[in-house]
């Protein structure tokens, strides 16, 4: 493979964090994998394994672990955050405290803050001071961690506001097994990758009571639909979601056992509660935090989103997930396009 010689800090150590450290260290770079966990960190460097995220796998030799964060970042200009989107604030705000020189700041998480409404870059601008930031780049898109990590050929997109800036880890990371594209809409990658566990979560459960086929291809093309809706109300352009991070997400975790929200959602299907589900995954499921952001952008930009709405009553107002679909099967009859349509012809008023 290609030789590259730059050093690289991987912020979160979970299954995606060790995925793309690999990626990373297939491209030449030093690469440093920072994890809270001192075990996690020992097990790493000793063994060149990740044994509770990536079973089975074997780590590069220039993959190094670190337990220290401030020794991790030492001189280095690129960072990959790749922790839930829960902990995007105390893991920026643990770095201000010892950071000098700017960054450039590649998230890879996927959500939206609940209450606050932020993308997950509108976060690090806020968390993080101005002279510490030198340019936050998104990379999403149809990628499990598992199969990342066994070089399977997996593609994704970057955005940045600095088109330069993503076209530079378009590079850092683009190899012959990860394909990386470039797109200027940072408002529809965030988007679209943070509200496709949604529909993830809602197609294991369609699954986990026994529906089929045609109920996946439902929740997938609706959910796509909502999700557009509320994407172009938000600004971002509804190409986008005909793209990798719009459908293709949708597809690969709808569609795949390797998707924590699928099965999270699988297990809720089949009459298990929500608690016992977050605790018996021990990874993050982050569509559970992202329905309840969702759920108030609807209201915020009045857009209709039946399937989000749906499961937000069966996560947090308990309703039967079975019931949930009826609702959803008998609302009011109406045309398939209209509101993405009644929203773009608003739209272009407004220019
Ligand atoms: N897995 C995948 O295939 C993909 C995941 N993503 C996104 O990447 C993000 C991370 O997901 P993923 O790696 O899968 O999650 P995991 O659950 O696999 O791992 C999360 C990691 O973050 C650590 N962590 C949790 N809280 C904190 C904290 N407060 N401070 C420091 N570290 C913390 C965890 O440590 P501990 O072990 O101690 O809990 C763990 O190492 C998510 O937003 C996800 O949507 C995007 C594309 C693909
Ligand atoms: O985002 C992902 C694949 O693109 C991973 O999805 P899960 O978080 O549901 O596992």
């Amino acid at each position: 493979m290609e030789q590259k010689r730059n050093a690289v800090a991987v912020v979160g150590a979970g299954s995606w964090g060790t995925a793309l450290a690999m990626v990373l260290a297939d491209n030449g770079c030093e690469t440093r994998l920072w994890s809270h966990n001192p075990q996690q960190v020992k097990e790493i460097n000793q063994s060149h394994t990740n044994e509770k995220y990536l079973p089975g796998i074997t780590i590069p030799e220039l993959v190094t672990g670190y337990d220290d964060l401030q020794k991790a970042l030492n001189g280095i200009q690129t960072i990959i955050l790749s922790v839930p989107t829960k902990a995007i604030r105390e893991v920026l705000a643990k770095i201000a405290q010892f950071q000098k020189d700017p960054l450039v700041i590649v998230h890879v998480s996927k959500g939206i803050e609940p209450d606050t409404l932020l993308r997950i870059s509108e976060m690090i601008e806020q968390e993080m001071p101005k002279e510490l930031v030198k340019d936050v780049v998104v990379l999403s898109g149809p990628s499990h961690a598992e199969e990342v990590s066994l070089r399977h050929p997996t593609t994704v997109t970057v955005s940045s506001r600095n088109m330069e800036a993503a076209e530079k880890v378009q590079d850092l990371f683009i190899n012959q097994n990860f394909r990386v594209y470039t797109n200027p809409d940072l408002i529809g990658v965030e988007i679209g990758g943070a509200l496709k566990n949604i529909i993830a979560l809602a197609a294991g459960i369609s699954d986990g009571l026994g529906y089929g086929d045609n109920a996946k291809a439902a929740l997938i093309t609706r959910g796509l639909a909502e999700i557009a809706r509320l994407g172009v109300k938000m600004g971002a352009s509804p190409l986008t979601f005909s793209g990798l991070t719009g459908i293709g997400d949708l597809i690969v975790t709808c569609t795949s056992v390797h998707s924590r929200n699928w099965r999270a959602g699988n297990m809720l299907g089949k009459g298990r509660n929500l608690e016992e589900v977050l605790d018996e995954m021990g990874m993050v499921v982050e569509g559970v935090r992202t329905t309840k952001a969702a759920h108030q952008l609807a209201r915020k930009y009045d857009v209709k989103m039946p399937i989000t709405d749906a499961l937000h009553d069966i996560l947090f107002g308990e309703v039967d997930p079975k019931d949930a679909v009826d609702g959803l099967m008998t609302r009011r009859r109406t045309h398939e396009m209209e509101d993405l349509a009644d929203i773009l012809s608003e739209r272009s008023q407004h220019l």
